[in-house]
């Protein structure tokens, strides 16, 4: 056994919320990389991001990754930034791994409406997305094997894409 599906793509486009459903739907446990680390380090990720800075949250996002992808086996949602770690992108090579892309429009909604604080994207979360996305999305689709959209439509659309591509059990 090893993980069902990790899933990968720029922060607010819907990867817990989609993550949980799929899980649900295949009736397997759900986790998330940035639940992980919070409960890890026994903080907040703004909390980590202001007290020790990026790298250091960086260095726990791999490590808890790394841990997941051997020893758990359900559904996985990934940290908007967890793909800039080379090791990250190496491991997850033998893996599942779907990315979820929305346009940069949809991407501002979401994470202007959306009560996570994303410690990158509080300043111009605009600019700031289009930035990231230019940084990552070639690393984003070197890691993926399926590419999912979600511009319009409920969470449950992208769940429903996203089983009809999963390799059977
Ligand atoms: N298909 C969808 N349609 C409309 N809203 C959505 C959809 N998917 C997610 N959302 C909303 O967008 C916001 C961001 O979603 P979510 O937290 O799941 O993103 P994420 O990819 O996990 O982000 P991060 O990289 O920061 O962890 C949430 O408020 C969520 O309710
Ligand atoms: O895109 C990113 O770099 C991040 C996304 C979130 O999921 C968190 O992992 C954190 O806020 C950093
Ligand atoms: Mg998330």
């Amino acid at each position: 056994m090893s993980v069902r599906a990790v899933l990968v793509g720029m922060p607010g486009v819907g990867k817990s919320t989609v993550g949980k459903l799929l899980a649900k739907e295949l009736g397997v446990p759900f986790a998330d990389s940035d639940d992980l680390v919070e409960k890890h380090a026994g903080k907040k990720i703004p909390e980590i991001f202001a007290e020790s800075g990026e790298k250091v949250f960086r260095t726990l996002e791999a490590d808890v990754i790394e841990h997941s992808l051997i020893n758990f086996h359900g559904v996985l949602s990934l940290g908007g930034g967890a793909v800039l770690n080379s090791e990250t992108r190496k491991r997850l090579r033998r893996h599942p791994v779907f990315l979820i892309e929305a346009s940069l429009d949809v991407l501002t909604k979401r994470i202007t409406n959306s009560r996570t604080v994303r410690p990158l994207l509080v300043h111009n979360p605009r600019a700031s997305l289009e930035k990231l996305s230019r940084e990552r999305n070639h690393l984003y689709r070197s890691v993926a094997r399926e590419t999912v959209h979600s511009d319009g439509g409920a969470p449950i659309r992208v769940v429903r894409k996203i089983m009809r591509l999963l390799p059977q059990e």
